[in-house]
């Protein structure tokens, strides 16, 4: 949760980085530093071009958006706009299903050797009881990489042989798994595509990255924030991601609900564009730039009066892929050690499910 309280005539923000509790003091006037007040656009029609020269233009500009800000707008990436669109009409759709038909796929396993994530429906305010109440006022659905879902064409092997997916059989709702799986499919292929602008946007080959990404962690959480009443509620808190980068399509509200946090402490709004994408560097490539690339604090306040609907898309390496802090972001004589993916991935998860309330139940971001 996020709110900015004043100590002793100081404004701070809090906000939860890395999963850890943190806080930003707001500095306005002579103490303000150099920070972004708007996300850059980048022109990704060059993703596409046969010409090497293009594609390292493309990195120039994305390599710095993600050093300066952590995060920029795509447009022209490609990606079918009447299936992106189609993607919100089913979102809708599935939202204003009767409770009963979205709770059939609200069951999480209460296993301890759980997977990374559970596919699953996520209820607004959960969980109501047992610990203090959950600020985030949004339902999502979770669904993610499952070798058992045939759309993925992925070999079930013993260690990929649990299904991980749930999808609701009422017949109300069958519309939602090929609607999702059509979303989930585009922006796998773009975000490989990407990949490789990150890889040349590091100095690295543009295919650096192929050999941990083959069959990286990915998850589509589509999202649901109903007009919030207060200005103490919350859509979802301050926080930053905790995959390797997010993709966001958001629905068009008259007033941004998505907000960046810059170095000054200052909420910078989001203003939904048609057609584009909202990019963000989250913590794994933070961590493996040794802190080079920003993984930027936002959080998401729906104030305007209308529903909004988001369709974030999260992208990480292989869950049992190793990596450690690139090459060229090394210090000499630091020590790095490699880490497991999956391992981080399951550590944040236990992080946030201790610290972020409104993420008990692994609310993977
Ligand atoms: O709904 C949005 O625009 C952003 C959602 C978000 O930050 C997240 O799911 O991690
Ligand atoms: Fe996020």
């Amino acid at each position: 949760m996020s709110t900015t309280t004043t100590m002793t005539e100081e404004a701070w923000v809090h906000y939860h980085d890395g999963g850890i509790p943190g806080r930003r003091r707001v500095l306005m006037g002579t103490a303000s530093k150099p920070t972004f007040s708007e996300l850059p656009r980048i022109d990704f029609q060059r993703i596409y071009s046969d010409d090497l020269s293009d594609r390292q233009q493309l990195a120039k500009e994305v390599g710095a958006a993600c050093r300066d800000v952590g995060f920029f707008y795509a447009v022209n990436h490609g990606v079918d706009d009447s299936m992106l669109k189609e993607t919100f009409e089913a979102s809708r759709k599935f939202f204003n299903l009767p409770t009963e038909v979205k709770m059939e796929v609200r069951s999480i396993s209460r296993r301890k050797a759980r997977p990374q994530y559970e596919g699953r429906y996520i209820a607004p305010r959960f969980p109501p009881s047992h610990k203090l109440t959950c600020p985030d006022l949004k339902e999502g659905f979770l669904m993610g990489e499952d070798a058992t879902d045939p759309e993925q064409n992925r070999a079930v092997t013993p260690s990929t042989a649990s299904p991980r997916n749930q999808w609701p059989t009422h017949p109300s709702a069958l519309f939602w798994r090929p609607a999702i799986y059509r979303y989930y499919t585009a922006m796998y292929t773009f975000s490989k595509r990407l990949l490789g602008i990150f890889a040349l946007a590091l100095d690295l080959p543009e295919h650096a990255f192929d050999a941990i990404t083959t069959h990286p962690m990915t998850n589509v959480r589509a999202v649901h924030y109903p007009p919030q009443a207060s200005e103490a509620d919350v859509g979802i808190g301050a926080h930053t991601d905790f995959c390797w980068f997010t993709l966001v399509c958001q629905s068009h509200t008259e007033l941004p609900a998505l907000e960046v946090l810059n170095a000054n402490g200052i909420w910078v709004p989001v203003r939904p564009e048609p057609h584009t994408f909202v990019v963000n560097i989250a913590d794994f490539l933070k961590l493996v730039t040794g802190g080079t690339w920003q993984s930027t604090v936002h959080r998401v306040r729906n104030m305007g009066g209308e529903e909004r609907y988001s369709l974030p898309f999260f992208f990480s390496p292989n869950e049992d892929a190793r990596v450690s802090v690139l090459e060229q972001f090394r210090k000499e004589g630091e020590v790095y050690e490699e880490f497991g993916v999956g391992e981080y991935f399951q550590q944040r998860l236990d992080i946030d499910r201790t610290t972020h309330l409104g993420s008990e139940e692994g609310d993977e971001k």
